[in-house]
This record gives structure tokens, sequence and C-alpha cells, in this order.
């Protein structure tokens, strides 16, 4: 890594794919080695939270978002720094106001929430608020970034989308996947990001090769395997990184792996 700030990094892909069980195995690892980790879950579909360990009560103290979509719409539409806006102009991780957060360790989750309008690629404010979230806010070397995205990138701006350091794309062994990841690729070269990465994740033995030529398009971190006891954890509601070495294990060289590329 050459820069001095923090980094910002983003889990996209198919629903289903892994992007939450990758997102939380890379804030564990992140949060381990002291970094000051920002958890955003902006999948509407996802549970990033669950994936961290947080509990529903935990989860249930903290306003999402979307919750809040009046008072994020009225404030989102003013420029940081001016009044009425919700953040300060160059705002840092602990500007976000607390209502809307909830810790564990060096992990602060904000949730982005369950839209009313639905669907992805919306307007709506909460994807607003991620715009200006991700575009403003100024990292210290030791603030790391990680956003569960929902699918595509088609509701980011250009600007926003190469303010975060570093695209994931999660990809599992399939054409509908790949395909997926060809469209998310292509899209993000048009919004001019240069940092996208592939990681293969449910691989079957025997299929890491063809799955490999069929990504040739994109650099790879590196591939999970598909593991039942990922279920089973995702079903007691337990963290993959406190149940599962072997994943723990690969998620450090996909992340190492991260950190040397961008
Ligand atoms: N390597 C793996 N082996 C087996 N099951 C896995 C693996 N990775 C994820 N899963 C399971 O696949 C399901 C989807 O995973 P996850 O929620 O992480 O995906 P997602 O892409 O975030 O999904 P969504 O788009 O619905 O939010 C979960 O039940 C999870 O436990």
């Amino acid at each position: 890594m050459t820069e001095k700030h923090g980094l910002k990094i983003a889990v996209s892909g198919k629903g289903g794919v892994g992007k939450t069980t990758l997102a939380a195995l890379l804030c564990h690892l992140f949060s381990k080695e002291g970094k000051s980790v920002l958890a955003v879950d902006a999948d509407p579909d996802a549970n990033l939270g669950m994936a961290l360990g947080f509990s529903p009560d935990e989860l249930a103290q903290v306003t999402t978002i979307a919750e809040d979509r009046k008072l994020i719409k009225e404030r989102t539409g003013a420029e940081p720094g001016t009044p009425g806006s919700l953040f300060c102009l160059n705002p840092r991780v602990d500007d976000i106001p607390e209502k809307y957060i909830v810790n564990k360790g060096n992990i602060r989750l904000l949730q982005l929430g369950q839209s009313a309008a639905g669907g992805s690629g919306c307007y709506c404010p909460e994807n607003t608020f991620l715009k200006k979230l991700l575009n403003h806010l100024v990292l210290a070397p030791n603030d790391t970034v990680v956003v569960d995205m929902e699918a595509g990138l088609e509701h980011m701006g250009r600007g926003t989308a190469r303010a975060v350091d570093a695209f994931i794309v999660v990809v599992e062994p399939g054409q509908r996947s790949f395909q997926t990841a060809a469209a998310t690729v292509r899209l993000a070269k048009d919004l001019g990001v240069e940092k996208v990465f592939a990681v293969i994740n449910k691989v079957h033995p025997g299929q890491e090769e063809s799955v490999c030529r069929f990504l040739d398009f994109l650099p790879l971190l590196g591939i999970l395997p598909f593991n039942p006891s990922v279920i089973e954890a995702d079903l007691t509601g337990t963290p993959v990184f406190e149940t599962n070495g072997q994943m723990v294990q690969l998620a450090e060289q996909i992340k190492d792996k991260l950190e040397n590329n961008v």
C-alpha cells in the first residue's frame, strides 16, 4: 500500500454469493490487527450485523438510515459543512452521529436498512447518504471502511466509485455469477474505478481451474471453498470467524493480497 490514508473497500456481487460472509471476515481481520473498522451494511437483503456477532437486541438499539429517511433526505441535500447538513466538512468516522452506530471492540457498524422505495440502484436517501459518506469521509491511517454492497454499482456515481480504494466482486461458480461479475467490471471501468478484484466463493474440489478460466478478466484475490459449517454458523447466528479457522486463514491471505495491490 502506497498511500497514507486508511482503506475504503466495497464488497459486491450477485445476491447470495457470500458478500456478507466475506465482508464480516475482513472486518474481523482488520479489527484484530488493531484497525478501527467502520462496517457499512448497505445491502438491504443482508445482515452484516449478525455476521459480525451483534445480537438482535444490540442491532435493535440503533437507528438505520432508512428509518430516518425523512431527516436524511433533508440533510443529505445540504453540502457537508453547511447548516442543516448531516456531516461537518471533511467528516471523520467519529463524526457519524452515534444514534446510527453500534460498537463491538474496534468495529463500528452502520446500517443503511431496508429502503421503503425498494429495488436496487434507487436514488433514495439511503444511497445518497452512502455517496456522501464515501465521498467525504476522511480516514486516519488506522481507519478501514468495509461496505457490504447490494449487487451492482448502478447507483454509484463516478466520484463515489472512485472514492472507494478497492471493489471486491464475490463470485460463485456459475454462469450467472460470472455474468454479474463481468457487468460489474464493465461498469466499474466506465466509472473510472481501477481496482476491481475477484474472490471466488463456494468452490467445490476440482472446480478451481475452470472457474479461474472464466474469470481471467479479473485479478483474483483468493478462493474460498464451499464449506457446510459456514451455513451452520449462519443458522445458529454465530460469526464465521468464531467457528471456522480455515475460512479465517484464507480470508487473511485475501486481505494481505488486497493490501499489497491497492
Ligand atoms: N463458503 C461458503 N460455503 C458454504 N456456504 C456459504 C459460503 N459462503 C457463504 N455461504 C452461505 O451462503 C448464504 C449467503 O451468504 P451471504 O449472506 O454471505 O451472501 P450475500 O452475497 O451477502 O447474500 P445477499 O445478497 O442475500 O445478502 C449464507 O447462508 C451463507 O452462510
